[in-house]
């Protein structure tokens, strides 16, 4: 009895040890992408400084296209190739097409029922739908023309007038209240430039959102830290979020109480009178509403210009450039008469140079974070769940085995090439690609060649304070969009024949 009691002892550790040596062995089998060493506890999170995007790039030189990292407790595939970037956008975007939990996004709108941070699911699948085809269509981009044209035909205005008197202007400071200017035009119905908002007024109190949003936050990596706050970021987007909320609500409530009969609907009537009708087929309240403006104001506000600011930027310093550019739009306009949205289309040189400007210096270097949604083996590497997926498109636009000569300004690399950004080539994705990619695409190439266009034709450019063109300060700061770390003063001069 005793030696039968000893044997299922032993019968039971032996399962027990073969159990344990198999999940072993399993998770030994599992491949993992390199990547640097990790710390205890922080990961590899130290390994990132001010300028995420220049960091990573340096280690995937050292690690490769497919890097494998993690920070805090979040682990994190940073992608660095077309050829993987392919591979997380086209043949496995289903896996990769959700977000990670996002503490700013959290508090300010309204627990992630905004696009962009909207896990992946059917409410973000029907209101992507709803944003593509109710409010970024052709035809409501094409609305707003009038209002485009009398917004720069403003800021064109503004600057004729420095020309005339010699003064140096921000540039930066001028195209971003334009930016601001058109979003809140589009989403509104009006501009809000003034102490509508809080004390602090409109510009002040976005900036800031922008910035807190793109500092990292413990609580994104620990999960148990983000209780403790100890930033203090939680509590800065609980009041932040306080004050869009009385913004939006005051909006929409003056919406809902104005009679007048609108030409072009703004995107507060057309996503309030979805709401009231009723015939979305998913929950759809204020709430969705709210988050769905801010996610449009943020999306749309800085984005279009900061791409102009590093154009000009770019041309400043190329002056061959800059006046190959000036050619084909006189050949095509004239100087008789500024630009319209209509002389844009089929541009080649104007379209080569946004290219370059892009690969470049890329709006968002890093997309938006993706997340997997389950395991997944890429390259015969093993990606877990809930890993966060940085496609590193600044990295790939500077790789010198993907762009001979990377870091010069060279629009002309794209003649006769069939490359184009529109995410189906993936050495050039400045817009993301796939499930995931940029619904405002679209509406932010028009702004961009248009703008971009308009300051060509009108002006000559002289950098600000006798600095030399080639010696242009042209250092980045990382945020949500890739900024120039100093503003960008320069002199006009008007060159049209009026
Ligand atoms: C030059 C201008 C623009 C650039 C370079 C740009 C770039 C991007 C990028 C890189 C993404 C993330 C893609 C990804 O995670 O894979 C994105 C997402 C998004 N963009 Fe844009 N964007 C621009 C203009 C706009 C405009 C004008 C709007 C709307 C008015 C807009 C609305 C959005 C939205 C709603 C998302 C989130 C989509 C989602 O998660 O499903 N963007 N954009």
């Amino acid at each position: 009895m005793m030696s039968i009691h000893w044997l299922w002892t032993a019968l039971a550790l032996a399962a027990v040890w073969f159990f344990l040596q198999d999940l072993f062995l399993m998770k030994k089998r599992k491949r993992f992408p390199p990547g640097p060493k990790g710390l205890p506890i922080i990961g590899n999170l130290h390994l990132l400084g001010k300028n995420p995007h220049q960091d990573l790039a340096k280690l995937a030189k050292k690690h490769g296209p497919l890097m494998y990292m993690r920070f805090g407790y979040v682990p994190a595939i940073i992608v660095s190739s077309p050829e993987a970037a392919e591979k997380f956008l086209k043949t496995y975007d289903q896996v990769f097409a959700s977000r990670p939990y996002h503490e700013s996004s959290w508090h300010v709108s309204y627990e992630q029922r905004n696009l962009s941070f909207a896990q992946y699911g059917p409410y973000w699948r029907n209101m992507r739908k709803l944003c593509i085809l109710q409010l970024l269509s052709s035809h409501k981009i094409n609305s707003f023309l009038p209002m485009r044209r009398e917004e720069v035909g403003t800021l064109v205005k503004s600057l004729k007038q420095a020309a005339s008197d010699g003064a140096a202007v921000d540039l930066s400071a001028a195209i971003s209240s334009l930016g601001a200017n058109m979003s809140c035009l589009m989403i509104f119905g009006k501009k809000y430039m003034d102490k509508d908002f809080d004390d602090r007024g409109f510009r002040d109190v976005i900036q800031e959102a922008l910035r807190l949003g793109a500092t990292p936050n413990l609580g994104d990596y620990f999960p148990l830290l983000g209780v403790l706050d100890l930033q203090g970021l939680t509590r800065r987007f609980k009041d932040l979020a306080k004050v869009f909320d009385k913004f939006f609500e005051k909006i929409i409530d003056e919406h809902l109480q104005s009679q007048e009969h609108k030409q072009t609907k703004d995107v507060v009537d057309i996503m309030m009178g979805i709401m009231q009708s009723g015939e979305a087929e998913f929950e759809f309240d204020r709430r969705h509403v709210k988050a769905v403006l801010l996610d449009l104001l943020v999306a749309s506000m800085d984005t279009s210009v900061t791409a102009v600011e590093w154009a000009i930027s770019e041309l400043l310093r190329r002056p061959e450039a800059m006046r190959k550019l000036q050619k084909e739009l006189e050949d095509k306009v004239g100087l008789e008469r500024t630009v319209e949205e209509s002389d844009v289309e089929g541009l080649e040189y104007l379209d080569m140079v946004i290219k370059e400007t892009m690969r470049l210096h890329p709006v968002a270097p890093l997309l938006l974070p993706h997340e997997s949604m389950e395991d997944c083996a890429v390259d015969d590497f093993h990606i877990q769940k809930k890993s966060r997926i940085i496609i590193n498109v600044y990295a790939i636009g500077h790789d010198p085995n993907v762009w001979p000569d990377p870091e010069t300004f060279i629009p002309e690399r794209f003649k006769d090439s069939n490359i184009d950004l529109r995410g189906q080539d993936f050495q050039l994705i400045p817009f993301g690609s796939g499930r995931r990619g940029c619904p405002g695409l679209q509406l932010g190439i028009l702004l961009v060649r248009f703008v971009l266009a308009q300051l060509v034709h009108c002006f000559n450019w002289e950098p600000a304070d006798n600095i030399k063109p080639t010696d242009l300060d042209m250092s980045e700061t990382f945020g949500l969009v890739l900024a120039r770390a100093k503003h960008l003063k320069v002199v006009p001069t008007y060159r049209l024949q009026e």
